[in-house]
């Protein structure tokens, strides 16, 4: 049944902080190994959809189901044990280990290795030595997506990967996040402000307004229909990245 090969699923999901609901009846699902990008204007909900598959908000309705368990209530703890790999905005590496320090302090055993990591991003292999804080932007954000691959999660999810970042590194970034999805098979939910980019890296698109999914389909498609994704995104924005 289709039903048996979803991965991720927020069925009919309502959620957010204290009394306030951000999330309002939102419902979507993810194949394995399948990348999903989430779009929307700013305070739409984006970053509380990943606040709460990892159970950092309010769950009032609805239920999140994560490789067939129901997972609504589960503390975060157990949901990065269960293969969730949070990469956060803040991307909140150790600023005083060493980079080959902030990837083993939290490795857990699988497939992704020290070695590995450092393959997908040589530039963190040539900086192993350096403490956090001495990094770049473009490579604390390589370090924060390297220390969640060391966890060897299921599903990776990185909210706003690109924010603040030169174009130069955005480039690589994205060449890195491509290779995870297409090339490893590793599902991922990509929250992004720049529509263009994050569809390029994923293929399945969602866009929230007010909390709820008010668009759903392959990326490509999105991608290619510059009236519609003007429409749901705002004057200008298809023309961003080209
Ligand atoms: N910790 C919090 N406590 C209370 N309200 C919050 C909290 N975090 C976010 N909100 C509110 O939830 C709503 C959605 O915010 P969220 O950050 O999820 O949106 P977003 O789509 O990620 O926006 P942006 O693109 O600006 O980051 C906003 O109205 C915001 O003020």
């Amino acid at each position: 049944m289709a039903e048996a090969a979803l991965q991720l699923e927020f069925d009919d999901v309502v959620a957010g902080y204290g009394q306030a609901v951000v999330l309002d009846r939102l419902s979507f699902s993810l194949a394995p190994g399948r990348s999903l990008a989430i779009l929307g204007r700013n305070g739409v909900g984006k970053t509380t959809l990943l606040e709460t598959l990892m159970g950092h908000t309010r769950v009032t309705r609805g239920a999140i189901r994560w490789q067939g368990e129901d997972i609504t209530h589960w503390a975060p703890h157990r949901r990065a044990r269960a293969g969730l790999g949070w990469v956060p905005q803040e991307r909140e590496v150790f600023p005083s280990l060493t980079v080959e320090e902030n990837l083993r302090v939290i490795a857990r055993p699988g497939a992704w290795t020290l070695a590995r990591v450092f393959g997908l991003f040589p530039r963190l292999h040539e900086r192993r030595g350096n403490q956090g804080h001495q990094l770049s932007g473009g490579e604390q954000q390589m370090l924060a997506i390297g220390r969640a691959l060391m966890t060897n999660p299921s599903l990776l999810l990185l909210d706003e990967p690109m924010e603040g970042l030169a174009p130069i590194v955005v480039e690589e970034l994205a060449a890195a996040i491509r290779q995870l999805c297409e090339g490893e098979g590793l599902a991922s939910v990509v929250v992004e402000q720049h529509p263009v980019l994050a569809l390029e890296m994923t293929h399945e698109a969602i866009v929230l307004e007010r909390g709820t999914v008010v668009h759903s389909g392959p990326s490509a498609t999105l991608a290619q229909d510059a009236a519609l994704l003007e429409g749901l995104l705002g004057v200008g924005i298809a023309a961003e990245g080209a």
